[in-house]
């Protein structure tokens, strides 16, 4: 038996959901360019889930769903509001979703319409209690979802506690439906070793979450903004890239373990955070990502992942960094609950195992003679 590092190259499941075969991405044989520009979140979280492009009362059916099931419990909130201000926001979203679980009599249904509930239950709750944990953290009291809205406007609404402007909306709907599913990422495996335990899919997105909150995955997009605050400058580029290549420190946004020549995901965002510079009239954010770009492929060769550009389009869009991660988890949360409800569908335990590397042929000792 020998171990591969990172289980890099290993194929561990079949999956009929999303592919990434020579660096282009596909939802279900959808490529990704396409949805990207015509399909809105709700489209893609129903392709997801049950396969095709939902018909105009399929997709009325779900967006009635998304909209009565938007609520969550008022002991879920009562909790939240007991969360330290200063919590890290994964860890607390990972804790309130975890806490939904309490409060649905039907968690540990595992019937394929009992759990197909779930999914569209969570999908409508986790941008709630996100929207909550932003304004709790603020001191400020949540604001209750509204009816017959999308989930990307909902979600500006309950977070600023104000209609949010059209282009806002259409921006958050376009990076929903780019972060919706990816293959046997890492927060996806988790959710699926979870539920392969025949475990419930709380259980599930609750491990999905603690794995998307890791700088490597998920919270690189955090890690991003916090760089270029820290850079401050377009001068200040150049200098601070060259000085932490040389310390061979990471930067984050760049590298992927499957795509070696490029996200096809970054071109999209990379446009959107021009395009939402150029509208208000500062693309101090976006010059200085290209020029990171430039500095970090003409050097490394590396390119952009998913995280680059979405750090300066959610700052562009008025989004506090900290919430950058958590609005991940809430358009992964159609990907996760996809797959979880694919493993449920035709399941066996996931147990690998792994190579020995310890010691040999030791004999016990008592305590007194050790
Ligand atoms: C949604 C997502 O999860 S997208 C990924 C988000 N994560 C990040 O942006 C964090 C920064 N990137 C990384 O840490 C990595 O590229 C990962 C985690 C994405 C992929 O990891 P792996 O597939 O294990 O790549 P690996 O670490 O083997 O990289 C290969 C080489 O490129 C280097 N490298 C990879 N990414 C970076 C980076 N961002 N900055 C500098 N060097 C890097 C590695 O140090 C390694 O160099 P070496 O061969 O000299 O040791
Ligand atoms: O696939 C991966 O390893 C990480 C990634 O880009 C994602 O989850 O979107």
């Amino acid at each position: 038996m020998t171990a591969t590092k990172g289980l890099e190259g290993i194929v561990a499941t079949t999956s009929s959901i999303s592919s990434i075969v020579d660096g282009v991405l596909t939802y279900r044989g959808y490529d990704i360019d396409d949805l990207a520009v015509n399909a809105t979140f709700e489209e893609t979280a129903y392709l997801l889930w049950f396969g095709s492009l939902p018909t105009t009362p399929e997709l009325q059916a779900l967006q009635r769903d998304l909209s009565a099931f938007a609520e969550v419990p008022e002991q879920v909130i009562a909790q939240m509001k007991l969360y330290p201000k200063t919590a890290n926001t994964m860890a607390a979203l990972r804790s309130a979703v975890s806490s939904l679980a309490l409060y649905d009599e039907a968690a540990d249904d595992m019937s394929r319409e009992a759990n197909e509930i779930k999914a569209v239950k969570l999908q409508a709750q986790i941008p709630t209690l996100v929207a909550a944990l932003a304004r709790i953290r603020k001191g400020l009291e949540p604001v209750a979802p509204r009816e017959g809205v999308s989930i990307a406007e909902n979600f500006l609404y309950m977070l600023w506690g104000k209609q949010p402007d059209i282009i806002s909306v259409k921006a958050l709907d376009a990076a929903l439906v780019l972060h919706a599913d990816h293959e046997l990422n890492a927060s996806t495996f988790a959710s699926r070793v979870t539920v392969a335990t025949l475990s419930d899919i709380y259980s599930g997105v609750t491990s999905a979450i603690g794995a998307l909150k890791g700088p490597l995955h998920g919270g690189a997009n955090e890690a991003v903004m916090k760089m270029l605050e820290e850079i401050g400058s377009l001068e200040a580029v150049e200098p601070y890239i060259r000085a932490k290549l040389e310390r061979r420190e990471k930067i984050m946004g760049f590298g992927h373990r499957v795509y070696k020549n490029g996200d096809p995901r970054a071109k999209h965002l990379m446009k959107m955070s021009q395009e939402l510079g150029t509208m208000k009239n500062n693309t101090t954010l976006y010059d200085m990502s290209v020029k990171i770009e430039e500095l970090i492929t003409g050097q490394k060769g590396l390119k952009p992942n998913v995280d680059f550009y979405s750090a300066s389009v959610y700052t562009q869009l008025g989004i506090e960094r900290e919430l950058f991660t958590p609005i991940f988890a809430i358009s992964r949360t159609s990907g996760w609950t996809a797959h979880i409800l694919e493993q449920y569908e035709d399941n066996r335990i996931i147990r690998p195992r792994a190579e020995y590397t310890g010691m040999l042929e030791q004999k016990y000792v008592p305590v007194d003679e050790r």
